[in-house]
């Protein structure tokens, strides 16, 4: 299969690489400071499930040079999504299907109205991993989880085909039917986990110490699950409690990579994230109090 990789940041690197270690051919399409650090550098990827690194990789930066793509994968933060509309196109009309993993759920009718339905792929990733100065991967959770799933059911042949890719892979891959209610599953959880530790600028454990404000984050899910059943995706009280218990789970010092972006000084994923679940809630005329108390703390940071 051939892989278009559009965002070679930390997910695109990674998966990329995994892929391409099983046997894929990748072609990584990036803009010109990106493209010279690869071509400097080559792609290396230093993980807790074993290094990769190559010199060769294929590096584009004109989408018109990318000839047969079968899939793009896009992993480019929520801001950067609408700049990659037009090499989407291209790559679309060429024959691709466009897998997106970003966290939230905006992107989806973003892309679908642009692209078509039958176009757009479901996904997400449970992974922690960022660029490190050289622009080399740093997977640092024993966790590296990619889900996957049709949204329309002409996608069922090149999901069948990531499936076998992807089991020959360093990865795990689960398939889902149901993919709409996993990235809901997953957009509740993160804007509860990334809001409350980028709002405090703490990893979760000392979030944790104080009940107080391990609330809040525990008051966005349940604000997040009654935002999902209005859009009649059903998360139930056994998801929330499977996030509340995930809260628990993830270690002392671990954080989400909204707050590592806040750390590092970056742009914030908080109008993707948090700003979308506000507008998706008022055009249900609810209203999310938490979510909203926590993207106006967060926002003076967002644009660093
Ligand atoms: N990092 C993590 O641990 C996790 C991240 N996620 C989600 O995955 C998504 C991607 O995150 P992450 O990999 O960390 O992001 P990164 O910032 O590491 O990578 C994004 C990359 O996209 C590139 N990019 C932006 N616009 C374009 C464009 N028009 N054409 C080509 N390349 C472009 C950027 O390149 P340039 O150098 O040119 O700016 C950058 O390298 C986010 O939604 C995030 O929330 C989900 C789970 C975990
Ligand atoms: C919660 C986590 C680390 C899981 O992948 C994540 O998606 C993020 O912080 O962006």
């Amino acid at each position: 299969m051939h892989i278009v990789v559009l965002g070679a940041g930390a997910l695109g690197g990674y998966f990329g690489s995994r892929w391409e270690e099983a046997g894929a051919d990748v072609t990584y399409l990036v803009r010109e400071k990106r493209a010279k650090q690869l071509h400097e550098q080559g792609m290396k990827v230093n993980s807790t499930q074993g290094n990769y690194s190559v010199s060769d990789l294929r590096v584009v930066t004109d989408v018109h040079n990318i000839e047969n793509p079968g899939l793009v994968f896009v992993s480019v933060k929520g801001y950067h999504l609408t700049g990659t509309l037009e090499d989407l196109k291209v790559l679309v009309d060429k024959g691709a299907f466009v897998l997106p993993v970003l966290n939230g759920i905006e992107h989806i009718s973003v892309l679908q109205d642009y692209l078509g339905e039958e176009s757009v792929i479901g996904g997400l990733s449970f992974i922690v991993a960022t660029l490190n100065d050289d622009g080399h991967v740093e997977h640092s959770s024993e966790f590296h989880k990619l889900v996957f799933g049709p949204l329309n059911p002409k996608q069922s042949d090149i999901c069948q085909q990531l499936r076998e890719l992807s089991s020959k892979a360093k990865l795990e891959t689960i398939y889902s039917d149901s993919i709409l209610q996993e990235l809901w599953k997953k957009y509740l959880f993160i804007n509860a986990f990334s809001g409350i530790t980028t709002a405090t600028d703490l990893p979760i454990g000392p979030v944790r110490d104080n009940k107080d404000t391990l609330k809040v984050a525990e008051l966005i899910l349940n604000e997040m699950q009654q935002l999902a059943n209005s859009y009649n995706i059903e998360i139930t009280d056994e998801d929330v409690a499977g996030a509340k218990s995930n809260l628990q789970n993830f270690g002392y010092d671990a954080t989400s990579s909204m707050h590592q972006d806040r750390r590092k000084g970056q742009t914030l994923e908080l109008d993707h994230l948090h700003g979308g679940a506000l507008r998706l809630a008022e055009a249900k005329g609810l209203k999310l109090p938490f979510t909203e108390a926590v993207h106006g703390i967060i926002k003076p940071f967002e644009g660093a």
